[in-house]
């Protein structure tokens, strides 16, 4: 064999080997059944065996992989079929389609695997699990959350907001502070109590040190969607994303050991046995531990299945309220408008609101949901599970579909002033106007949130106590802010207000 022979041999292996890795690597779980009438991107073409995959070279940081697919679907405004790989993602830009989509949620219930497994190195609960695996944690769960039990909520609710009032009223006139490290074990505080039956003790002292663990938890998760070769476990447990996961859960692990073992204490000092065929479980650590036993998990795989309700119900809410309470420290206006709303409905008193007064608090309320416009899940993803078609597009069995809440929270065509902090645009006659698709910061269907209600209600409890005894300034201006994207959008600058007291 001549050298030139040798030559093309060895390149055409190599290259036959790339291209295994590479189709390998881009095989989805769930392969696509059928194809799609549905547009591609504008610019760039569908190559063999990556598909579009080379558009999103380049990309570092969710940050960059949100701003490509926003360019790429600059010039559609209904839906934009993507190939990654063999894989087909749909891309929902329109509010009227994902409206038909609500009413077919039934058929994409499933989170979409090649998104939501890079939770499972972290903790694989109902948030990232599908099929009979989350319908056995999400049935109680929503039993939990079910508006009857928001009364006994209220009652913890008010009384962790003292601790955190009184947090606060100790930096008045103390210069700048970030509301939200204040907000983050709040929101703990009760997610921990409410729902873990574990007392909510991290405002008084930081022992889990969870806001922490969350941050660094996110941030690996995302490393592992943005590098397509951390889809590949022992590249991933290597890689330093990989390794400081391990480190979290490593720091986790004792005191998630501790809150189970009081539970397993509680349950046999009251003569109740997970492994019973008839036990009903009270919070959610037991549902963590009945799953344990049914489904044969390991300790580890049982400690991890509850951690993710702990990041869930404390890191969206503490989010939403710092950047409604920096919001308002920007927009002295609508700051006052709140307050005076907040006299009319309260009469001047200081205590927590009940549940008849939160819901009479509609200024309020307008801001909370321009807040989440602005601040909300940047995006979710469902895996078809049966074809269907809306209007003449034909969306595929095994297809996934992407939807850029950020996207439609920010499209002109349903906000008058889509750049600006704008709490009118929540004028009753105004959100009659617009199609509800408009605006669904909570999902929807089956995997709809279940803190939604337990979410809202604890926001504006604490955001009406706030409100009544301190008046909020900060130098930040609206327009400068640029935002992280985790699993909401955060300020990169943090949320530094100052407060000074409304006392006489
Ligand atoms: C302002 C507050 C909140 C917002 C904006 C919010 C938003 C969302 C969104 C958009 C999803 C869907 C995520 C996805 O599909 O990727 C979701 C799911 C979820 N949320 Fe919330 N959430 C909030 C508060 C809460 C609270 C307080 C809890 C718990 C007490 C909670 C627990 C969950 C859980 C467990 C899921 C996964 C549900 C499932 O997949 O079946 N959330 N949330």
């Amino acid at each position: 064999m001549g050298p030139l022979t040798s030559l093309i041999l060895a390149l055409t292996t190599v290259l036959c080997v790339t291209l295994y890795v590479v189709r390998r690597l881009l095989t989805p779980a769930v392969p696509t059944k059928g194809t799609t009438n549905i547009p591609g991107p504008v610019v760039g073409r569908r190559w063999p065996v990556v598909g579009h995959a080379l558009l999103l070279l380049g990309v570092k940081n969710m940050k960059d992989l949100y701003g490509t697919v926003r360019r790429l679907c600059h010039k559609r405004d209904k839906l934009l079929s993507f190939y990654l790989g063999s894989k087909l993602t749909i891309f929902v830009l329109d509010a009227n389609i994902l409206e038909a989509i609500v009413s077919m949620s039934h058929k994409c219930q499933n989170k979409e695997h090649e998104l939501y497994y890079t939770f499972n190195a972290f903790s694989n609960g109902v948030f990232s699990k599908n099929g009979k695996g989350w319908s056995a944690m999400r049935r109680p769960l929503d039993r939990f959350l079910h508006p009857k039990n928001m009364e006994h909520f209220h009652g913890i609710t008010a009384e962790k907001a003292e601790i955190l009032c009184t947090r606060v009223g100790d930096c008045c006139g103390r210069g700048v502070f970030d509301i939200k490290h204040f907000m983050d074990y709040y929101m703990l505080d009760i997610t921990l109590e409410c729902l873990l039956n574990v007392p909510g003790t991290q405002q008084i002292e930081d022992t889990l040190h969870f806001p922490e663990m969350t941050s660094l938890a996110v941030y690996t998760m995302f490393k592992r969607i943005i590098k397509i070769a951390y889809k590949i476990e022992w590249i991933y447990s290597l890689s330093p994303p990989g390794r400081q996961c391990n480190k979290v859960k490593e720091r986790l692990r004792p005191h998630l050991i501790e809150m189970v073992n009081n539970c397993y204490k509680q349950m046999e000092l009251a003569g109740r046995n997970p492994s019973d065929p008839d036990f009903i479980p009270e919070n959610f650590i037991e549902v963590a531990i009945q799953n344990g036993i049914i489904e044969k998990k390991t300790e580890e795989d049982m400690l991890f299945s509850f951690a993710d309700l702990m990041v869930a119900g404390f890191d969206t809410t503490s989010v939403a309220t710092s950047s409604t309470i920096l919001f308002l420290a920007m927009h002295p206006e609508y700051q006052e408008r709140a307050y005076q709303e907040q006299i009319e409905v309260m009469k001047g008193s200081l205590k927590a609101p009940t549940r008849e007064e939160l819901s009479r608090m509609t200024f309020l309320d307008m801001t909370f949901n321009e807040t989440l416009r602005h601040v909300s899940v940047p995006a979710i993803a469902r895996t078809i599970n049966s074809q269907f078609t809306i209007d003449e597009y034909i969306f595929p069995e095994g297809a996934s579909i992407y939807v850029f809440l950020n996207h439609l929270f920010n499209d002109p065509r349903y906000w008058e002033r889509p750049k600006d902090f704008y709490p009118e645009h929540f004028q009753p006659e105004k959100v009659a106007a617009r199609p509800k698709g408009a605006f669904m910061p909570f999902a929807f269907g089956g995997r709809i949130c279940p803190g939604k209600l337990f979410g809202i209600q604890s926001s504006k409890l604490i955001l009406s106590n706030l409100l009544r005894r301190y008046k909020f300034s900060t130098s930040l201006k609206f327009e400068e802010i640029i935002y992280k994207y985790m699993i909401m959008l955060e300020s990169d600058k943090g949320y530094p207000v100052e407060a000074t007291s409304r006392a006489p």
